[in-house]
């Protein structure tokens, strides 16, 4: 029998949901494939004259619920399967955290650091010029993903206003503020992680100063890590993809980050403040209370799961368990806070920008950071009733949730078909 496909492991989760809730089949049977999948060839102009193609993807899952909202990959390995799979992530996101998006994504099969600046700017003009009568502000709704940041989204929606001959703020997120981005967007995944966390500590056991340790120490990592040690929770290990470091009193951040902002790799900092050095590996058997994975996927697996010591898991990246870990987890009594609630604060920061494009009024900061509060702790607390009430993990509880919202939303559109004949 060959390998199940990348969607068809995602799509276990939708079947494990389906088993608790009283669902009309016609909703699972919309919800296992993607609504559209289109693929465009983008030629660009190299600086040295020549010409050059790439493969290029978006994909609208599903828009039961609303726009289509997601980002936009730049990556080498980049496919169809893998972006329809990121679609159906994303259709269940915002549903558990009940933004009015359905779940959308796209790519670029490109390694952007073989280009320069300009040819990544003429790649990413080309992909709007591409895919501009797909995208819209109330149709579909990209954002940055890995390796395209706010400058890419800044480009972007300029090409779209000058192919729509309008002000069109609103058909991408993830903007430079100075072009309608949102405050607080930097830090927003962490922060909805860390809201979580905080929010759950009695119930989780984490109500006491905790000792973390930090898979990927970039974006979300770094933030978490400032978030968490501002409550005084000792970060005792950090790793990126070069190594780690360990200080069981407690690493030094400043330090830290100022390897990072210096380009360098957190084992540089080996010998200075107690820091000492650890593998990558390693990291996921230290003795602590939370476990942030913030790197890649599938990094806790059916071969390290075991060595897992934490007793709560902060999945801040996307996947980053396989369906073997999770299983390894839950018989060990890990819970494991699951991605599409824990770093769903990103999402809803992408939301507030959209909301404050719409309504052309701006909020201070302050005023993000209490609204995701809400969201995060609101969604959270749901999702954890459902895990107590039903015995059934967080992850479960989370899909059980949001597919009840979709759902509802399917069933409220009606068919057609039951009229015609
Ligand atoms: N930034 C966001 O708003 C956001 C939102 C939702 C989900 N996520 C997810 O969070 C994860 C991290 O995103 P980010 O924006 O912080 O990316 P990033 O590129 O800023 O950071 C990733 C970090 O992981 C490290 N890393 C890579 N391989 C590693 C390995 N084998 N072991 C340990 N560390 C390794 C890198 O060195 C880097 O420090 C991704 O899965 C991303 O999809 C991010």
């Amino acid at each position: 029998m060959s390998e199940p496909s990348q969607l068809e492991q995602a799509l276990v989760r939708l079947d494990d949901a389906a088993q608790y809730l009283n669902i009309d089949p016609d909703v699972i049977e919309k919800l296992k494939f993607p609504r559209e999948t289109t693929q465009a060839r983008l030629m660009i102009r190299m600086d040295d004259g020549s010409r050059k193609s790439f493969l290029s993807w978006r994909c609208r899952y599903d828009d039961t619920r609303g726009p289509t909202k997601g980002g936009i990959r730049f990556h080498p390995n980049s496919n169809a399967e893998e972006v329809e799979t990121l679609a159906f992530w994303m259709t269940f996101k915002c549903a558990v955290m009940n933004l009015p998006y359905g779940g959308g994504k796209g790519a670029v099969q490109v390694d952007p650091r073989k280009l320069s600046k300009a040819e990544i700017e003429r790649l990413s003009r080309s992909y709007i010029q591409a895919f501009s009568r797909i995208i819209g502000p109330d149709r579909d709704i990209p954002a940055p993903d890995v390796y395209t940041n706010s400058m890419i989204m800044g480009w972007m929606a300029d090409e779209y206003s000058q192919i729509v001959d309008r002000y069109e703020p609103a058909v991408i997120t993830g903007k430079p503020i100075a072009l309608g981005g949102s405050k607080g967007r930097d830090d927003a995944t962490a922060r909805g992680g860390y809201y979580l966390v905080r929010h759950l500590a009695g119930e989780l056991g984490c109500d006491g100063s905790m000792k973390v340790a930090i898979q990927g120490f970039g974006n979300a990592g770094q933030h978490i890590a400032r978030l968490l040690a501002g409550d005084g929770h000792k970060i005792v290990a950090v790793s990126d993809s070069e190594g780690g470091v360990y200080c069981e009193f407690g690493l030094n951040l400043s330090l830290l980050m100022e390897a990072k902002a210096a380009g360098k790799s957190v084992v540089s900092t080996v010998g200075q403040s107690g820091h000492e050095a650890l593998s990558a590996d390693a990291l996921i058997g230290v003795e602590c209370d939370l476990l942030v994975p913030a790197a890649l996927e599938d990094m806790i697996h059916q071969g390290n799961a075991e060595l897992v010591k934490a007793k709560v898991v902060l999945e801040l990246a996307n996947g980053p368990v396989t369906p073997e870990g999770d299983r390894i987890l839950a018989k060990k009594n890990v819970v494991v806070l699951p991605d599409i609630l824990a770093n769903a604060g990103g999402v809803t920061v992408s939301y507030f920008e959209w909301v404050q494009n719409k309504q052309g009024y701006y909020w201070d900061v302050e005023e993000i950071h209490a609204r995701l509060k809400t969201i995060m702790e609101r969604e959270g607390r749901a999702i954890w009733n459902i895990s107590q009430e039903k015995g059934i993990t967080v992850r479960t509880a989370a899909y059980v949730h949001a597919l009840s919202r979709l759902a509802e939303a399917i069933e409220a559109h009606g068919t057609q078909s039951f009229f015609v004949s």
